[in-house]
């Protein structure tokens, strides 16, 4: 088969094949010209026509712009900042960003090329993929690692990032913040008097239950063991307090399914004081924590 595959002379034919093998690669070649009057166009463009699907070539042999309004609002300064950056340092453009197709649908499109400084402005060589599918599966795995296997809420490592991002917008508007610190009250003896499976649905009940009574915008994350954790932006204590007091209610008269009473939790409250670290937070809300169990379990309460 191999021997077949010889190099063949730049015929008409070894053009047309050249032509025809563009056309079905899975993504486009091209060159892309910048004028120094900032104009832009694709002097060729071959490959895939999937990829810029119901736009005409010729007119983007004309004018890029009939591709470029296509390009998703959030990414298109990116990529002007990446084609302006590849000009004045002559290193590769590399870069990604969703295209829209005529259907609606939106495809990342991930472009490679290398620039060629002209005296009227810069030329790029290059080619351009649809990694969409790369994009979702990373985006499933980033899903995984950020959520607990057991009750499908997020987990430790989702709550700790997320209190990062939230801090430093607390920091930076001045806007409340408050974290809650929830745990089980005689979780052992529940395990212990229905089984490790039974204490695993309650462990699941109970985020259901949290979920359910919060907002959308509050994070929900199990921190681990029978220990949970909710974030809650824009809330100050004078509304986290209420809110954990209600949440406390609501589950010690919910029906897990054994006596009524059974099953409940002890609430630690604190809300974020501009400049202190998510340590210094999360201490606070333990010792909260510690000082409703202290006072019988059950119940809610704050820190200094
Ligand atoms: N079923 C189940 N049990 C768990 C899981 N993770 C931790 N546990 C159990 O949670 C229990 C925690 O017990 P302790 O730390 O003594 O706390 P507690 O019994 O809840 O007592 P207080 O917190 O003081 O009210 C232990 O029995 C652990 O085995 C889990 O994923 N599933």
């Amino acid at each position: 088969m191999f021997s077949d595959m010889k190099a063949l002379p730049e015929t008409k034919e070894s053009l047309e094949q050249l032509k025809r093998m563009t056309e079905r690669i899975p993504g486009m070649i091209f060159q892309f010209y910048r004028s120094a009057a900032g104009r832009m166009w694709f002097p060729y463009l071959a490959g895939s026509a999937t990829l810029i699907r119901g736009v005409e070539r010729r007119l983007l042999a004309d004018n890029a712009h009939h591709a470029f309004e296509r390009i998703d609002a959030e990414d298109f300064p990116r990529l002007m900042t990446a084609i302006e950056r590849s000009a004045k340092t002559h290193n590769p453009l590399a870069t990604q960003f969703r295209l829209r197709q005529p259907d609606g649908e939106v495809h990342w499109i991930a472009v490679r090329a290398q620039p060629e400084s002209l005296s009227g402005g810069t030329l790029w060589h290059g080619l351009m993929v649809d990694i969409s599918e790369q994009v979702a599966y990373q985006a499933h795995l980033r899903e995984l690692s950020d959520t607990d296997e057991l009750t499908g809420l997020a987990n430790r490592r989702k709550l700790m990032a997320r209190l990062d991002e939230e801090i430093s917008l607390s920091n930076r508007h001045g806007t409340p913040l408050s974290l809650m610190l929830i745990d089980l009250d005689h979780f052992k003896r529940i395990n212990d008097t229905w089984g490790h499976l039974y204490g695993d649905q309650v462990l699941t009940d109970l985020a259901t239950l949290c979920t359910n009574t919060l907002r959308e915008e509050d994070l929900v994350a199990r921190l681990g063991g029978e220990e949970f954790a909710v974030l809650l932006p824009l809330t100050p204590l004078s509304r986290c307090q209420p809110l954990a007091e209600r949440l406390r209610k609501y589950i010690a008269e919910h029906d897990f399914g054994i006596t009524p009473g059974r099953v409940t939790v002890s609430i630690g409250v604190a809300e974020h004081r501009v400049g202190e670290s998510r340590e210094v937070l999360i201490e606070r809300a333990d010792r909260g924590l510690y000082a409703a169990k202290h006072a019988g379990r059950n119940r809610v309460a704050g820190s200094e």
